[in-house]
């Protein structure tokens, strides 16, 4: 058989099939649309793809908010109590710090509305025990995030706040590894957003955030005083970081809004978060499980500069208490805005080892503990923060060692895991 013979009829005319072999295409014209059919039946019920990132994104639950009684609780949670309270929006108010924060704004008579997305970054159902603290203190949260700038825009439309405590972040070092983008979403994205709809508000509010010791990533030279470079991160975390302050400059410089960048260090407390070496530690100790604790790879202990969440509470009031007026609005800068960096540490460095053995008092019980080298994870050897400008400036003053405040933190741990949650004091 010659090539030839695979060639079609001559075009425009008609060949008559034998019966066979006309009933063999028949059937195969048949299955062949049945397959189609199938198949487009198969394309219009089948749900998308999943998306190409490894990891599902941390705020799946959608926006809760609007409407008249909506407006209501926005208005009255954010009315200060005390003539010439402030009225702060408190972003990641369901956050660790962010709680403590809005419950001592509260308390002392300031108008306070939370923003929060509550999102799976750890355990969620902590988040809601502390909404329900912010809930019994008059703090309402709204349930939504930074990204959300149709949400902004309604809150500034419904309230004149004079100052953003923002705090909604992506935190986390070592978290920085798996997923890079929540990092980039929260901690760029969202934070530009923040102060698009701050720099349109009229007036604008003055912003305080929270940025981080990280930023001073591999420098050697301690304590790290505000005036060190910070330009050689050790995290993609510290890098979103310090992208924070540099872009918050460009807002302070472009349109005048006040702008003042709190650099945390390791701060830990009750109410904590679950991804945090302390928290983490206690909870494994107390089940028997072994800890890995990292040193240095000259075998010397990797030390932190841990910071109570108390102290740190009275940095961020010290700093939204001193802080100027913006002096833009609508968009349009009227004259130079003041722009601060402080660091908000404790000043005495903890060795991780030491940590462990203090827990190990207080808990009763003996760790099991792995020593391993500091793994190439975005972990810097060690924290120290030199706070004279915060002292001088925001009047920042530390109190609480790591003893006093990991006492604190266990009692409440043991309260909280214990089931009896509702019991647990502030
Ligand atoms: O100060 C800061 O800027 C940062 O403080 C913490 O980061 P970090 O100091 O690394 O706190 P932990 O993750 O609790 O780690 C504390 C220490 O324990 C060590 N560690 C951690 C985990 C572990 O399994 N073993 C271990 O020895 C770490 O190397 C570190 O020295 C927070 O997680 C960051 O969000 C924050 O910005």
């Amino acid at each position: 058989m010659s090539h030839l013979d695979d060639l079609p009829p001559t075009p425009g005319k008609y060949k008559v099939l034998p019966y066979h072999r006309y009933l063999r295409l028949s059937k195969l014209t048949l299955w062949a649309s049945l397959f189609l059919a199938l198949f487009l039946f198969y394309l219009v019920l089948s749900p998308p793809p999943p998306s190409p990132s490894r990891h599902r994104s941390l705020n799946d639950s959608s926006a809760k908010y609007g409407g008249s009684h909506w407006e209501k609780q926005v208005r009255k949670s954010a009315r200060p109590r005390s003539p010439g309270g402030l009225t702060v929006l408190v972003t990641g108010a369901a956050g660790f710090v962010g709680t403590h924060v809005s419950i001592a704004l509260r308390k002392r008579g300031d108008g306070v509305l939370g923003l929060d997305n509550f999102n799976r970054y750890y355990d969620p159902k902590l988040k809601r025990a502390r909404q329900g603290l912010l809930e019994r203190s008059g703090v309402f949260v709204v349930e939504g995030d930074i990204n959300d700038a149709v949400l902004l825009r309604k809150l500034y439309d419904v309230v004149l706040f004079t100052h953003v405590m923002h705090l909604a972040a992506q935190a986390g070092v070592r978290y920085a590894m798996q997923n890079p983008g929540s990092y980039v979403n929260s901690n760029i994205a969202g934070f530009v957003n923040l102060l698009e709809v701050s720099k349109a508000a009229s007036p604008q509010p003055a912003v305080v955030w929270a940025s981080s010791s990280s930023v001073y990533g591999l420098n050697s030279k301690v304590p790290f005083s505000e005036r060190d470079r910070t330009d050689h991160p050790a995290s993609l975390y510290a890098a979103t970081k310090k992208a924070g302050e540099g872009i918050a400059h460009t807002y302070n410089h472009i349109y005048g809004l006040s702008l003042t960048g709190l650099r945390f260090f390791t701060v830990y407390g009750p109410w904590g978060r679950p991804d945090m070496a302390y928290f983490f530690f206690t909870k494994d100790i107390l089940k028997g499980k072994t800890i890995t604790v990292f040193e240095s790879p000259d075998k010397g202990s990797v030390a932190r500069d841990f910071t109570y969440i108390d102290d740190i509470v009275k940095g961020c009031l010290g700093a939204l208490d001193t802080a100027e007026k913006s002096t833009g609005s609508g968009g349009k800068k009227k004259g130079p805005a003041m722009f601060r960096i402080y660091n908000l540490g404790n000043t005495s460095p903890v060795p991780v080892t030491k940590l462990v053995t203090i827990l190990e008092k207080l808990l009763k019980m003996k760790a099991k503990r792995k020593v391993m080298p500091l793994p190439r994870n975005g972990d810097v050897e060690f924290t120290h923060a030199n706070i004279t400008l915060a002292q001088t400036e925001i009047g920042y003053k530390p109190e609480v060692d790591l003893e006093t405040g990991l006492k604190k933190f266990v009692k409440w741990y043991l309260g909280f895991y214990s089931g009896s949650k509702k019991k647990s004091s502030w």
